[in-house]
């Protein structure tokens, strides 16, 4: 059950790239030494302060593989409020698979003004990178996404992977505002130039 605070973050990427060890990390705090291949769908979650408001993060931790996906899709993307990306720096595929799980989003209305974010895992493994971040600078360009490059498994990047969960978050919030308001022409020019603003270059 979702409550009136409540926000839906749902995760989404090639089979693989971390997604499990990233909610992991950002719900339980620690590395996820043996994730078991995700069916379905799991659910975590984790409440945080933003401006003295109670917001819970509710994320949906998708399955990679196709077989697994099967018949959840359609029921998950109705509920969804914001959408993180992820795709393995040491993998070309994972990467090149992003505009398809983009694609796959926008087939279910989930479209550009649901807040987005694409997240470049495994950046510990600097020595096997196969995705350049120019290239996936200028992906999330296109797309008009913030990138951020990170990694579940080194304890320094924790603070960072809450960072990243969190501007889901604050996009959430201000959004919710807009919504209340009823949005003007010019509020939503606002919202896409602060989107652009947002955009956080990585620190690896
Ligand atoms: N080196 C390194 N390995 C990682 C990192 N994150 C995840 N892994 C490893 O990558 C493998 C896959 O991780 P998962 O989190 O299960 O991947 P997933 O995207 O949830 O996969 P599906 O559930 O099949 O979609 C595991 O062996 C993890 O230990 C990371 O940041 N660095
Ligand atoms: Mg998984």
């Amino acid at each position: 059950k979702t409550f009136l605070n409540d926000h839906v973050i749902i995760v989404i990427g090639d089979s693989n790239v971390g997604k499990t060890c990233l909610t992991y990390r950002f719900c339980g705090g620690s590395f996820l030494k043996n994730p078991e291949a995700t069916i379905g769908v799991d659910f975590r979650e984790r409440t945080v302060q933003l401006d003295g408001e109670r917001i819970k993060l509710q994320i949906w931790d998708t399955a990679g593989q196709e077989r697994f996906r099967k018949s959840m899709v359609e029921h998950y993307y109705r509920s969804v409020h914001a959408v993180l990306f992820v795709y393995d720096m040491t993998s070309l595929l994972s990467f090149e698979s992003i505009p398809e799980w983009i694609s796959e989003c926008s087939r279910h209305s989930v479209g550009p003004l649901v807040p987005q974010v694409l997240v470049g895992n495994k950046c510990d493994l600097r020595e096997s990178c196969q995705v350049p971040t120019s290239a996936a600078q200028s992906l999330a360009d296109s797309h008009n996404i913030p990138l951020f490059e990170t990694s579940a498994k080194d304890p320094s990047e924790k603070e960072h992977i809450d960072a990243i969960f969190l501007t889901l978050a604050y996009r959430l919030k201000s959004n919710k505002t807009l919504r209340l308001k009823q949005p003007s022409e010019s509020s939503l020019r606002e919202m896409r130039d602060q989107q652009e603003q947002d955009a956080t270059s990585c620190r690896c």
